[in-house]
Order: C-alpha cells, then structure tokens, then sequence
C-alpha cells in the first residue's frame, strides 16, 4: 500500500519589496512604450533593489487587461529580458482590475503551499498603447487567404474583402452585456445611493493631497523607480482642491438620475493610464538567506461577482459581498484594521462600498448579516492616497497596493490592513495584510 506523502506547508508568504514606475496619463510620458519595456522596467527596479539579478525564483505571475496578440506570453517575455535568472518560469493571468492582486493571491498560495519559496506577482497596462484589432470580416479573409492551397482561392478569399470590413476594432471601456461604459454603471450606482457630488470631490481631494505628501516625505523612495523621466505620478496634481474640483463637468452620467444632476467627473473618476507594479513575495526562510526584511504577511483573500446585468447589485460592488466572507473565516470585524486601502476606481466606488457596510437593511437581506458591518474610521483610509491621485493602469493597481500597504505596516510595526479592489464584469476581490 502507498503510504501517502507529507502534506506541504501551510507556511507564512510574506510580501518582501515591491516596485512600481510612476504612473503616467495616456499619451503623456509613457506613449511610446509598450507593456513589455514598463514590465521589464519594474522588474528590474525590483530586482535592483533587492539584489536579486542572477536569482531563479519560483515563478514570476503578471498580467494585463489591453494586450496586445503579440503579447501572447508577456510575462515570460518580461523576465527574459530582465536581469532574473531566464530559468525563471512565468504565466500570464486576467481578471480586469482584479489582475494584480490575484497575482499576488497565486504566488502567495503557492509559497503557503511549499511549491514555490519566492516569486514576483505584477500587472502591466498601457492605455496609450491599447490593441487596435481588424474587423471581423478582414481577418476572416486574411486567415482563409493564409491557408488557401492555390493562388486563385488566395486571391477569391481576399476579394470578398468589403469596404466595410476595413474598419478598426478600438478596445471598448464598456460592459460587452450591457453597452454601458464602467463610469456609466457607477454614475448609476453612486445616484442609487444618493452619493453627493461634493462627498466624492472631497475624497479625490483628499487622494492628490495624501499621494502628494506621502511623495514628499520620502515614502514611494523605495517603492517606486523613475522610468523615462517621470518620477511621480504624472496625474498627482496637489492643486486639485474641492473647490476646483466642483467646477468640473459631468462625464458619466450626463442627463442625471430621478431628476437629479450627474455627479462623476474626469477629477472624481480615475484617468486613462499607463504603468506596472510589481511585488516580491516569498517564505520567511528564503527572505531570512537573502538577507532580505519582510514587510507584511499575506493573510487571506477572496474575490466575489455580482449579477449586475440582472440583479440589483451595481457592477463595482463585488467587494462589498467579498469581506464579510473573509471577515468570517478571519473571525475579524470590519472595525479590526488599522488601513483600509480601497481602490478608487471612481471616488463613488468608495464612498458606496462604505455606505453599503453601514446600511443595515443592504447587510440584512443582501449580504445576510444580522447587523451591519458598520462604519470605519475614515482617517485610516487611502492613507498615501489611491488611484483617483495615482492613476490606474488596470492590472497594475493590485501590485502598488500591495506594496503601499505592507509599508505602512512595516513602519506601524503592528497591525493589519484591508484590501478592496472592484473589477469589471461585476467582479471583485479582497485580502488581508498584517504586520510581521
Ligand atoms: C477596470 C476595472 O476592472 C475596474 C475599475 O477600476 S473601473 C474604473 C475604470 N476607470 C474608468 O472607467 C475611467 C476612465 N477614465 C476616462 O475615461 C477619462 O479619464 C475621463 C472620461 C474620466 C476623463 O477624460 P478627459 O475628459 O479626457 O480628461 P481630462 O482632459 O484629463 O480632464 C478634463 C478636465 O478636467 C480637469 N481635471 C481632471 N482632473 C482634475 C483634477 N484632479 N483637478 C483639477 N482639474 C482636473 C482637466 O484639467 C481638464 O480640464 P480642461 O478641460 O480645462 O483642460
């Protein structure tokens, strides 16, 4: 009889460094490079810092949300051309905005598992550079004329080429079941919860300031490496005043809801943007050999969806459903955390995942909890500012969280952090760091 073999770990992963390049608006510094050099940049700057260029991790995991076909194997691609050991095994993986985070989810199981003692988790995307597809019709004749065995089948295949085929498929910000743009489906949401317009300018406020001074007093210098001449992020405008803000118009949800006036604005919605973050995770072990000092541990993470198209739930809602899942496994409260780093895809996607935590009747017959999960304290939000200040290039917003959080609590010295990014397709996911 086969005796079965020892199960591996469960072990601590823990979040040893992280890197991003700043991040920078669509067609501004960054309009010339691909996701393959922002990628390879932020690897190296990873690698750089920590000393690792000749090392074999275990396996280094990125994605992006646009991508090119010629992309097909980017990540691999990546650390081919960085400075890690080309023994370094690689994947893609995609889920929108959820991309960078989940990078870090696989690689951080993989170490609790034992099947991996270091890897990098990363997210790439350009905006400037999305894919610009041929039409259906185009291609289709392309390919049968490719495969045609004779001259005169390849020319019949490419004379049923149309004018009307010779029209670009553009990479679209909407809701392929519902033809709506994601600042449409906020737009909509935020008025369901009755979101003011000057509650969300406040908190894009809040944001540049936050980001601006965290810059300032030297935070980012070792999370962050100076790529083609930016060294901040490119959006990061500390003028940005609830003032200013309020003068902006309204982009999203142009005619209003109910008769109200629309509230999302290019100043309270993240801009179209470019960059790559990246995060090293490994075991204590590794960390202890390469002499290097762990950040934060990796606790637990969860990723809910939502029927957005059918129920009533509004498409960036996922992570309000997804934390009091985790909440429950952790036996934690909502109020048991001493950071709070919600993704600001929209400053409305905040200010409705916090809304809906305190709204008894959503927490009732919604999330089935007996009592809300409550309030949290504000000042422990965002505290180095988030996306509406830094921008948001999709698949890299998981990795500059990351690495923004487990600074905060190496610094605290204590203490554990939440995690809240929504994605597209009604998707959203959550984890927990704590302070080691
Ligand atoms: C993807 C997922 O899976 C999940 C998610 O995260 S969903 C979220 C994804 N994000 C989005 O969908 C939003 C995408 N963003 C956009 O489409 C565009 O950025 C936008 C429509 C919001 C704005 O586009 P735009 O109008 O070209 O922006 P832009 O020209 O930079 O700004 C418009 C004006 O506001 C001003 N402005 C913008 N931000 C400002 C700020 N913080 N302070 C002061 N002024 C500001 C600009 O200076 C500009 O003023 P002028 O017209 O006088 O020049």
């Amino acid at each position: 009889m086969n005796t079965p073999s020892p199960a591996p770990g469960p072990r601590d992963a823990l979040v040893v460094g992280a890197n991003r390049i700043p991040f920078a608006k669509a067609g501004g510094c960054y309009a010339q490079a691909s996701n393959s050099d922002m990628l390879t940049a932020t690897l190296d700057g990873l690698v750089a810092r920590h000393g690792l260029a000749g090392e074999r991790l275990g396996e280094v995991a990125a994605g992006a949300v646009l991508k090119h076909s010629r992309d097909f194997n980017l990540t691999r691609e990546a650390v081919l051309g960085s400075a890690l050991d080309p023994r370094t095994p690689a994947y893609d993986l995609q889920q929108a905005c959820a991309t960078g985070l989940e990078t870090v989810v696989q690689v951080a199981n993989k170490i609790r598992l034992g099947q991996i003692d270091a890897g990098i988790a990363a997210g790439v995307d350009t905006a400037s550079d999305a894919p610009i597809a041929l039409g259906d019709g185009l291609r289709r004749a392309l390919l049968d004329a490719q495969h045609a065995k004779t001259p005169m089948a390849r020319l019949k295949a490419l004379a049923a080429i149309r004018p009307g085929d010779l029209a670009p498929e553009t990479p679209q910000n909407a809701e392929p079941r519902t033809g709506l743009s994601m600042g449409e489906h906020m737009a909509r949401t935020a008025a369901e919860w009755g979101i003011s317009r000057e509650a969300q300018d406040a908190l894009a406020a809040a944001s540049h300031q936050k980001l601006a001074a965290a810059y300032d007093s030297g935070f980012f210098d070792d999370l962050v490496t100076p790529f083609l001449g930016l060294s901040r992020d490119q959006f990061l405008r500390p003028d940005s005043t609830p003032e200013r803000l309020a003068e902006l118009k309204v982009v999203f949800g142009k005619d209003g809801f109910a008769g109200q006036p629309g509230t999302l604005t290019a100043g309270n919605s993240t801009p179209l943007s470019d960059g790559a973050a990246a995060v090293l995770l490994s075991s204590p072990e590794w960390a202890a050999e390469h002499r290097l000092t762990p950040l934060a541990r990796f606790v637990d993470a969860e990723v809910a969806a939502v029927d957005y198209v059918n129920g009533p739930d509004g498409l960036l809602t996922a992570p309000v459903f997804a934390v009091p899942r985790m909440l429950e496994r952790q036996g934690l409260s909502l109020q048991d955390f001493d950071f709070y780093e919600i993704h600001e895809a929209f400053a409305s996607t905040v200010e409705v995942t916090l809304a809906a935590w305190e709204d008894a009747e959503f927490c009732r017959t919604r999330l089935g909890l007996d009592a809300p999960l409550g309030p949290i304290d504000r000042s422990r939000l965002n505290v180095k500012g988030s996306s509406l200040a830094a921008g948001h290039p999709f698949a890299a917003t998981g990795g500059r969280i990351v690495g923004t959080l487990a600074k905060l609590l190496h610094e605290k010295g204590s203490g554990r952090g939440l995690i809240s990014i929504c994605a597209a397709g009604g998707q959203g996911i959550v984890a927990i760091l704590e302070a080691v």
